[in-house]
């Protein structure tokens, strides 16, 4: 039997159990064992925390966003109130232990949220779930960093820290360096503008820490020594983050200004159930995500059903995902939205769809 079901059981147990004189022990022993299981869980050196029990979720939807933040900042809070999943929460800390999923649905898209157990300081390194977290984490399009506003501006400091120690980068591009080991010839550095952070000095000390002497680099921008060596460690995943505040019930309008101005964040209630219509708004924007409708010719666009695409996607990309071999049979196709001058516009594969466009597409 796993550690979870062993708690779940005992929960159950406790639950349906009278407390009087004669269960007093019973409990007693009952929420002792419940303990040791917790903590067995949480344990950074324990067996059932390094397995990942509970943290083996499929992806599904056309997004996945994990929620990451200290324990008892309302993480299920939010599922419970975005999501019609249910996921127990309460003021102690840790009752969240796994990843529990709920599906958004905004805009005709699924998105998928992850809850998950809190972290805290060293989570990295194992303390608490937090290598599950951070690997779960990873696997995400988007995360929110979600912070108690009654809190000081530290708790968001120290999880950033938490990710950045295990190579998530939040809310930046992968640096501009072109990197290449090479059999022979030494190091070929060069860059397209005057470096300010970093020189070829101090670049090759770096390439040879790591037995790398013969590379071609090129900085295409004024990148630091850290952000060359993210680009030779090529594991490290870019992420956008939302920072979002929670309990904004609990302090003063000029509190709520001053964070909601910080870029990436937005400040919300949970239990009073403030500004969660524009949360999602931003998280939309954040995960980059467009929706589009087809129409077939003389009939009206089918608003009920659109596709759900990425941003940037093309007409070419549409086609795919409307049918596999509708890219061969392609001859044009009609666009009416925010992408083109005229309603309708006449357009080829490469054409830059909107959010909220409708195409036709018209076969050979
Ligand atoms: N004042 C206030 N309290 C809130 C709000 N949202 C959640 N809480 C309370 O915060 C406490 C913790 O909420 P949870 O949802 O369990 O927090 P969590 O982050 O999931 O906690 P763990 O799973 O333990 O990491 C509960 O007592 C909630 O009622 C809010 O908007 N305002
Ligand atoms: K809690
Ligand atoms: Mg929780």
């Amino acid at each position: 039997m796993g550690i979870l079901e062993k708690i779940s059981d005992i929960e159950k147990e406790i639950n349906k159990t009278q407390k009087n004189k004669a269960t007093e022990y019973h409990l007693g022993l009952l929420k002792a064992k419940l303990a040791k299981y917790r903590s067995q869980l949480l344990e950074p050196t324990g067996k059932a925390g390094a397995k990942g029990e509970g943290f083996d979720v499929m992806k599904s939807g056309d997004a996945r966003v994990a929620l990451i933040g200290f324990p008892s900042v309302g993480k299920s809070t939010l599922l419970n109130t975005l999501t019609t999943t249910h996921s127990e929460s309460a003021g102690y800390e840790f009752t969240t232990l796994t990843c529990i999923p709920g599906v958004i649905e905004y805009n005709g898209a699924n998105i998928q949220l992850l809850d998950l157990p809190g972290i805290i300081e060293g989570a990295a390194q194992g303390k608490g779930r937090g290598r599950q977290v951070i690997a779960v984490a990873r696997t995400a399009d988007t995360v929110i960093i979600m912070l108690d506003a009654t809190k000081s501006d530290k708790q968001r400091e120290l999880l950033e820290k938490e990710l950045e120690s295990v190579g998530i980068r939040l809310n930046k591009r992968k640096p501009n360096i072109y990197f290449k080991q090479k059999k022979g010839g030494g190091l070929a550095f060069n860059s397209t503008l005057t470096l300010t952070k970093c020189n070829e000095k101090l670049v090759q000390l770096i390439l040879h820490e790591y037995k790398i002497f013969n590379a071609e680099v090129l900085f295409r921008e004024d990148c630091t020594a850290d952000e060359l060596i993210d680009v030779i460690e090529d594991n490290r995943v870019y992420m956008n983050c939302l920072y979002v505040y929670n309990k904004i019930d609990q302090i003063s309008i000029e509190e709520i200004d001053r964070i909601a101005r910080q870029p990436h964040s937005v400040v919300v209630s949970c239990n009073m159930q403030l500004n969660l219509d524009y949360l999602l708004e931003r998280l939309w924007e954040e995960l980059a995500l467009v929706r589009v409708f087809t129409k077939k010719r003389g009939s009206r666009p089918d608003f009920e059903d659109g596709l759900v695409m990425r941003r940037g996607c093309t007409v070419e990309h549409v086609c795919h995902s409307i049918h596999r071999t509708l890219v061969a049979d392609f001859k044009y196709a009609l666009v009416w939205g925010t992408s083109t001058k005229y309603n309708p516009q006449r357009v080829g594969l490469s054409h830059l769809m909107n959010h909220d466009d409708v195409i036709q597409v018209v076969k050979k």
